[in-house]
């Protein structure tokens, strides 16, 4: 992948550490070279993120052995080499010390935890997983924490922030190297509880090992990356360690997709159950009292009758199931009921980039930009967007190239039973063609029991998302699904700069919707 690679937000006054301090430490490292009077100030696994100072990491990647990048990780300034036999011995005589581990992938969070002493953090941490509505989640819940007077702190598939500052993201959840130092840097800024959203891929990669998370939080599970698990039910196995004593304290889990019956029941920490289903029992029930373009108002009522009232500024009613888990993991986390009935009573602030994001003005049909690229977020936007709809649902998505080739049909089935007319295009092909995606999704259109009144299909997107507003009429609403936040597309391995929503701006304008 080439392009712009965001920066990682690392401690800007890291405390050195003695190497030699490093093998007492931490178990079964052997050590060869002088470790004597070498400091460590940071640690990578990556010659691109590389610092003066650091602990470089070369673990065996999906292409490469990291460790052939040593000579250029110690001209940079890495202090030391930490791999694996066969890293070792892919680098040689060096001129720093070699540390020499088994499967240093899964010694990482140790390790990073040990440079940047995050052992003890002092924020409270809450960490969510499940297939859709993490990102959401994790907006959701930095917005309400800082409603609540707290410095807070949020990483994503879309940015990392602290407080006022945002990077954009490269991986959902960073490596446990990355992690531990954005970890770092909020107790440098002062901050005081943390929204981490937490992917199947980082629990089974070991990118959040380490961390024991207060609150641990699961929204949901459907179909996705069958590429990286063979089934669902070995997808769902990998976040199921979330759920365990030694990544976090307690969780709350949402039943509404019945995979949150079986979490409940592996859980090897106390539960706390939410629904936003009337025909499943649960802890906590989220109804919706009132849908309108601007906002989702909702009730959270407990069984034993506390009841608390608030809006979210985004549509759906599957937000507003997310927003009753933020909820419930922040009273889990020590929030206060009564406090937080009072404080969200308003309603709760937050912007959730490219969520079912509002692009349009008054004028026109609404144009909605959205990061959905699975069955079961299109069936939940779908409903979303035609519930606030008086003319006709325009969706327009393309499917990921080299990911998931298996949820192809049934998305754009479910997008052909949820709106009236559907334009299919291109989305990030990657080394796919993406003129035989189009046609895997053209004919999971045709599986539709109710087919849309017209499907087109057009190349590429800025194309697609014209023809769309062509289309539309004053009343008739657009979902453009897929491209959410991102701000480039990935054509053969490289990151073209890419808007969707100043695309479909520009649409409307062209259109005269200005
Ligand atoms: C499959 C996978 O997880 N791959 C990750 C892996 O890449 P890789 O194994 O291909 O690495 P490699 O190219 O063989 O290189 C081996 C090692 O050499 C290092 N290297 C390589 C070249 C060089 O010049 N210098 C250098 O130091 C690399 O940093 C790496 O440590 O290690 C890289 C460095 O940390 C990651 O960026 C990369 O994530 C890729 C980009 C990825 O797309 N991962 C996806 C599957 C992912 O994790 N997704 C989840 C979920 C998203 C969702 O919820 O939808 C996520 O959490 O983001
Ligand atoms: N609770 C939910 N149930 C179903 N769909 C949802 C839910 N919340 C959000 N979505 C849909 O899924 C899309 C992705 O949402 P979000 O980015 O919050 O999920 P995510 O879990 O972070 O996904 P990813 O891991 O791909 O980043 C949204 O744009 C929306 O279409």
């Amino acid at each position: 992948m080439s392009g712009r690679i965001p920066p990682v937000l690392r401690p800007e006054h890291p405390r050195p550490r003695p190497l030699d301090a490093l093998a007492r430490d931490v178990s079964s490292i052997e050590v060869r070279g002088e470790p004597a009077g070498v400091s460590v100030t940071g640690i990578t696994l990556s010659t691109s993120d590389l610092h003066a100072g650091d602990l470089y990491v070369g673990v065996r990647g999906q292409h490469r052995h990291g460790a052939e990048f040593a000579a250029d990780a110690i001209a940079q300034g890495a202090v030391a080499v930490l791999t694996d036999e066969e890293g070792a011995a892919l680098v040689g005589a060096a001129s720093v010390p070699v540390l020499v581990v088994e499967h240093p992938r899964s010694r990482l969070g140790e390790l990073s935890a040990w440079v940047y002493e995050t052992a003890e953090n002092p924020a409270v941490l809450y960490g969510i997983t499940g297939t859709n509505g993490k990102t959401s989640s994790v907006y959701l819940m930095k917005g309400m924490l800082t409603q609540l007077g707290e410095t807070a702190g949020l990483t994503s598939t879309a940015e990392r922030q602290i407080g006022e500052l945002t990077v954009v993201s490269r991986l959902t959840t960073p490596e446990a190297t990355e992690m531990h130092a954005l970890l770092a840097r909020m107790r440098e800024a002062g901050v005081t509880s943390v929204a981490v959203e937490v992917s199947a891929q980082a629990l089974s990669r070991h990118r959040v090992d380490g961390i024991v998370h207060d609150v641990a939080g699961f929204t949901n599970l459907s179909h996705d990356h069958l590429d990286d698990y063979a089934d669902m039910e070995e997808y769902f196995a990998a976040k199921l360690p979330l759920f365990q004593p030694d990544r976090a304290k307690r969780a709350v889990i949402c039943l509404d997709s019945p995979w949150g019956e079986r979490v409940v029941a592996s859980a090897g920490i106390p539960t706390v159950t939410i629904t936003s289903r009337d025909d499943v029992e649960a802890d906590w029930r989220v109804v919706v009292t009132e849908e309108t373009p601007q906002y989702t108002a909702f009730t959270l009522t407990a069984t034993d009758g506390r009841m608390l009232a608030t809006s979210i500024p985004i549509i759906g009613r599957h937000m507003a199931a997310n927003a009753g888990l933020v909820i419930v993991m922040l009273l889990e986390g020590g929030h206060d009921f009564a406090r937080l009935s009072e404080v969200l009573a308003t309603g709760v602030e937050a912007y959730l980039p490219g969520r079912t994001e509002r692009v349009s003005g008054d004028r026109g049909p609404t144009i909605y930009v959205d990061f959905g690229h699975s069955a079961d977020a299109f069936e939940n936007t779908l409903a979303a967007v035609r519930r606030l709809t008086t003319g006709r649902t325009i969706m327009v998505f393309g499917a990921d190239g080299d990911r998931d080739a298996t949820k192809r049909h049934e998305m754009a089935r479910v997008a052909a039973e949820g709106c009236d007319v559907l334009v299919i295009t291109d989305h990030h092909p990657r080394f796919e063609d993406p003129a035989s995606i189009r046609a895997t999704l053209l004919e999971g259109a045709a599986l539709a029991e109710n087919q849309p009144d017209e499907i087109h299909e057009v190349s590429p997107p800025e194309e697609a998302i014209r023809v769309a507003v062509n289309l539309a009429r004053e009343g008739d609403s657009i979902l453009w699904a897929g491209p959410g936040h991102q701000d480039y597309r990935d054509i053969e391995g490289v990151r073209t700069p890419y808007s969707a929503r100043d695309e479909a701006r520009a649409a409307l304008r062209e259109a005269g919707w200005a």
